[in-house]
């Protein structure tokens, strides 16, 4: 019978990154365990994780998600970069712009703005973390994922505790930038097709995060559509890992690895469930340390001279005077 088409090449973003592919291994697969205790990234089908929660798309979800507001980001053009402006001082938030907003909406508002949505408006990225107050339905259907592999998944891997279950519903062309996290995540697509460029920890160099003090920590300043190699030239030694799921796809993201994230153009709304999970316990240490170790150091060097100098101007002329002329 004919392959079925159901997605292709014109449906990604082109960036000026060179890519390889991550492998895709059936659940039962040893070489899926084989990768994820490596911090590789894998693509693991038929895993049956959420096969409870195939169904889920906003008709459904407005019926079964009780009357609880959602969060829902907006933003005026298709990226959705995420910044946290709680946690950092006045003066830097003073002078911050963030690049979107958040509000509160129930999923039947959210149904409506997508069925209704015209060129021109801003987009939605509806991202909620799944919790006890969802509404019956939904809970009846979480308790259905397959938590026997997971959970033997996370025992056999020694994670930590699962922290959350983020609901990501998003337009088509909706862009997350690059970014990394200091969980593991198992990332569940439920609905339409997701395309993730993925780069170990060791293209720090190449990826140049913001400071850790900035609401964008975390983030790459790099803008992959345009990017300024003037300021970032390392970012021409990147190379990525590509990724695109389907429904019933888990992608394994490794802690601190870093992932630019779109739902396909064209390709419809997506559904997405992801499973962040706190690291494990360190075990012996062993050198020379991994890339992800290193991001830990530079994380804590930054924060513990922030917290000497107190003013951030400082940092630069500091970490320059210890460097430069002497470490190289
Ligand atoms: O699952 C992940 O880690 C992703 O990056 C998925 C990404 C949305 C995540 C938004 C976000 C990033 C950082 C902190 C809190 C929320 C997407 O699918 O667009
Ligand atoms: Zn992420």
């Amino acid at each position: 019978m004919e392959e079925r088409r159901v997605w292709d090449e014109t449906q990604l973003r082109k960036y000026d990154v060179p890519l390889v592919y991550v492998p895709k291994y059936r659940y039962d697969d040893p070489k899926v365990q084989e990768l994820i205790s490596a911090n590789k990234p894998v693509i693991i089908t038929g895993s049956e994780l959420v096969a409870s929660a195939l169904n889920w798309d906003v008709d459904y979800l407005k019926e079964h998600m009780n009357n609880s507001n959602c969060t829902v980001i907006f933003s005026k053009n298709h990226k959705f970069k995420y910044f946290d402006d709680k946690s950092v001082r006045p003066d830097v938030k003073a002078k911050f712009v963030p690049p979107t907003r958040k509000v509160g909406m129930k999923m039947a508002e959210f149904a409506k703005r997508l069925r209704e949505w015209k060129k021109g408006d801003e987009r939605l990225y509806l991202q909620q973390m799944l919790n006890n107050t969802v509404g019956p339905g939904i809970v009846h259907d979480f308790l259905r994922f397959h938590w026997d592999w997971i959970n033997s998944l996370q025992k056999n891997m020694s994670w930590g505790p699962l922290t959350s279950n983020l609901l990501l519903i998003a337009m088509e062309g909706n862009v997350t930038p690059c970014h990394y996290d200091e969980q593991q995540n198992l990332f569940a697509q439920i609905r339409g097709f997701k395309r993730f460029i993925m780069f170990p920890p060791e293209q720090f160099e190449c990826l140049y995060p913001y400071p850790v003090y900035h609401p964008h920590d975390r983030q790459s300043q790099v803008d992959f559509e345009r990017p300024d190699y003037m300021k970032f030239p390392k970012f021409k030694g990147a190379v990525g890992h590509e990724a695109v799921i389907g429904p019933g796809d888990v992608l394994y993201i490794p802690i601190y690895w870093w992932h630019h994230v779109e739902s396909l153009m064209r390709g419809g709304y997506t559904v997405s469930v992801n499973f962040w999970y706190k690291a494990g316990p360190t075990e012996k240490i062993e050198y020379p340390l991994k890339g992800y170790q290193k991001v830990a150091i530079m994380r804590n060097v930054e924060k513990m001279l922030l917290e000497a100098l107190h003013d951030p101007q400082e940092l630069g002329p500091l970490l320059r005077a210890l460097v430069l002329g002497r470490y190289t």
